[in-house]
């Protein structure tokens, strides 16, 4: 896609946004001030263009976890299990973007379920025109971890990064902000006292034993996932920069937006 502004792709994790060990239960104190900040590093940078990104936490999580709907969806059961881990995710989705709209923020929403068909979790299909038609018009498209119909498992759960990996090469972003409750990535996990400053794309077989799943209840694989994923993107990718920080404090969200060298960098 060809444009003269600077594209970032930002995810609010559900760590940051839920509390991933209580069941519904969002952080909207919180979203009240990412979306300020978001609202305030666009005003400090016209150049600046989104797309959000937001992950299920103590939503999507808890249902796709009852009803093992990552792994496959056969049973008339899990169907209802399918369209349950649906109406959560959507739940989330609409907090989330009404907090956006108090802002002042132009956003629309692209959730997967909608516009993409997997096979094995590998996107088949997905309409990503009516994104880059909002992107051009000054809109901001907000996606979201969601359930997908798949061709090999009938359905399954498509997370925010894998939704990224997608549209990496066909939107072109400079940069991918991943932000969630920890400073970056740890190299001492669960000691927490060291982080990795930097990532590379040959790194992975090393660091992979510091790299554990969610302290909350997830279906998608915690920080091994996230970071092996964003290697897969910056593989296809090699110029985006991508990074995972923290968003807890206050200001973090804009300053990363700003292009503060914030969590730790994943690069080729
Ligand atoms: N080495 C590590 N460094 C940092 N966090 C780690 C590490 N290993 C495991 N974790 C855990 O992984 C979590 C991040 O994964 P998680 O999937 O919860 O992120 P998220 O994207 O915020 O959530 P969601 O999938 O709901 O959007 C951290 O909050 C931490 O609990
Ligand atoms: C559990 C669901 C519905 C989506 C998971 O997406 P993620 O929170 O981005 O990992």
């Amino acid at each position: 896609m060809q444009t003269t502004r600077r594209l970032v792709f930002l995810k609010l994790g559900g760590s940051l946004i839920t509390d991933k060990a209580t069941a519904h239960t969002a952080r909207r104190e919180v979203l009240t001030r990412l979306a300020r900040e978001i609202s305030a590093a666009l005003q400090k940078d016209p150049d600046l263009s989104l797309v959000l990104g937001h992950g299920s936490g103590s939503f999507g999580h808890f249902a796709a976890q009852k009803y093992g709907t990552y792994t496959g969806v056969h049973t008339s059961l899990e169907w209802r299990g399918f369209a349950e881990v649906w109406k959560e995710a959507r739940a989330l989705n609409e907090i989330v973007m009404d907090a956006l709209v108090q802002a002042g923020l132009p956003v629309m929403a692209f959730p997967a379920s909608a516009i993409a068909i997997t096979s094995k979790r590998a996107v088949l299909r997905c309409e990503t025109e009516t994104l880059q038609k909002a992107l051009q018009h000054d809109l901001i498209p907000v996606i979201q971890g969601d359930v997908v119909f798949d061709t090999i498992l009938g359905g399954t759960i498509l997370s925010t990064e894998d939704q990224f990996f997608h549209l990496a090469p066909r939107l072109e972003p400079q940069r991918i902000l991943l932000a969630g409750v920890e400073p970056g990535v740890w190299s001492d996990y669960p000691a927490c006292k060291q982080l990795f400053d930097r990532i590379h794309l040959n790194d992975y077989t090393k660091i992979a034993p510091a790299l554990g799943a969610s302290a909350g209840v997830d279906v998608t694989g915690g920080m091994t996932q996230k970071v092996s994923r964003m290697l897969d993107v910056i593989r296809a990718n090699p110029r985006l920069e991508i990074r995972i920080f923290s968003g807890v404090e206050s200001n973090s969200i804009e300053r990363a937006l700003l292009g503060a060298e914030s969590g730790t960098l994943l690069s080729a």
